[in-house]
């Protein structure tokens, strides 16, 4: 059974997942840092690897956001893979794309793939980390969704463009009325930031279909979920799956697709 290395390369984090025997065995978050050196990063990987007492894989697979550092690890990668590694772009891989594919973030792709996958119909698609994007997914075609920021870009944009209010780490409190300027600030940015994403995803439903599910992934969704008052299905995983089901469909074909493409 082939084993294959997914890389997903987002803003903040680095999420490496290591596939062999049917399942992920391990995974990593690496930050993201433009000023290391794919030395560095190839240290990071070899030694992951290494750690797993892993040498080689099978194949490996990427979906970039950050384009200065995909070099890097495609280097890295074909140090380490029997096969070339492959750079996810959309279109294609069995997914429709009625949105600029040369625009669309490969990780938006990659999470849609993942979530028509599993959800086999008409699917919201949210990804919450260094920013909220809420996207959707009709008869295997991603049609398009909203980008937004994310807690730290609404905490830290207060901070720099006011005289007055200090920089907040940002959080999801239970409670709603701040008590002082830093409560207050939790509060617009915590609460605020759930009721954005809320709102995105009820008018995406109202959109393409309100029975829509609603597939949840990213560093802030298990702490976003309890108060979007949503049934919601949380992946954590949902962008290592879409990378997985994306060789799946360079392999093999195996992923069947909807009715346009
Ligand atoms: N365990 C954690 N504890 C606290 N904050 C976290 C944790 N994991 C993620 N975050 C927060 O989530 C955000 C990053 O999310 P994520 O890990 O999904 O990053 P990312 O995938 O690089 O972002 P993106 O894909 O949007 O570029 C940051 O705001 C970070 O502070
Ligand atoms: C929106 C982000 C930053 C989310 O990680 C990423 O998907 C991206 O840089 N996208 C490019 C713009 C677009 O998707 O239309
Ligand atoms: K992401």
């Amino acid at each position: 059974m082939p084993r294959l290395l997914a890389i997903d390369i987002g803003n903040t984090h680095i999420k490496i997942g290591l596939w062999d025997n049917g399942q992920w065995i391990e995974e990593w978050r690496l930050a993201t840092d433009l000023k290391r050196t794919p030395d560095e990063y190839r240290l990071f990987v070899r030694g992951l690897l290494l750690e797993s007492k892993v040498q080689w894989v099978d194949r490996a697979i990427v979906a970039s956001v950050v384009p200065l550092l995909t070099p890097f690890f495609l280097r890295v990668l074909e140090s380490v893979s029997q096969s070339a590694p492959v750079e996810v772009v959309p279109p294609g891989y069995g997914l429709g794309v009625d949105y600029p594919p040369q625009n669309l973030g490969p990780d938006r792709f990659v999470n849609a793939l993942g979530a028509w996958r599993l959800a086999r119909q008409s699917v919201v698609v949210v990804d919450v980390g260094t920013t909220a994007t809420v996207d959707a997914v009709v008869d295997g075609v991603f049609v398009g969704g909203a980008i937004a920021p994310g807690p730290h870009f609404l905490a830290q944009a207060l901070a720099e463009g006011t005289a007055r209010l200090p920089h907040v780490t940002p959080a999801i409190e239970p409670w709603m009325i701040g008590k002082n300027t830093e409560q207050a600030i939790r509060a617009g940015v915590g609460q605020g930031f759930a009721g954005m994403v809320k709102s995105l995803i009820e008018n995406t439903r109202q959109s393409i279909g309100a029975a829509a599910p609603i597939i949840l992934t990213g560093g802030w969704a298990a702490r976003l979920q309890p108060h979007l008052g949503l049934a919601v299905r949380l992946e954590p995983r949902l962008t290592l799956e879409g990378l997985r089901f994306a060789n799946d469909w360079l392999t093999g074909g195996e992923i069947e697709s909807g009715p346009h493409r």
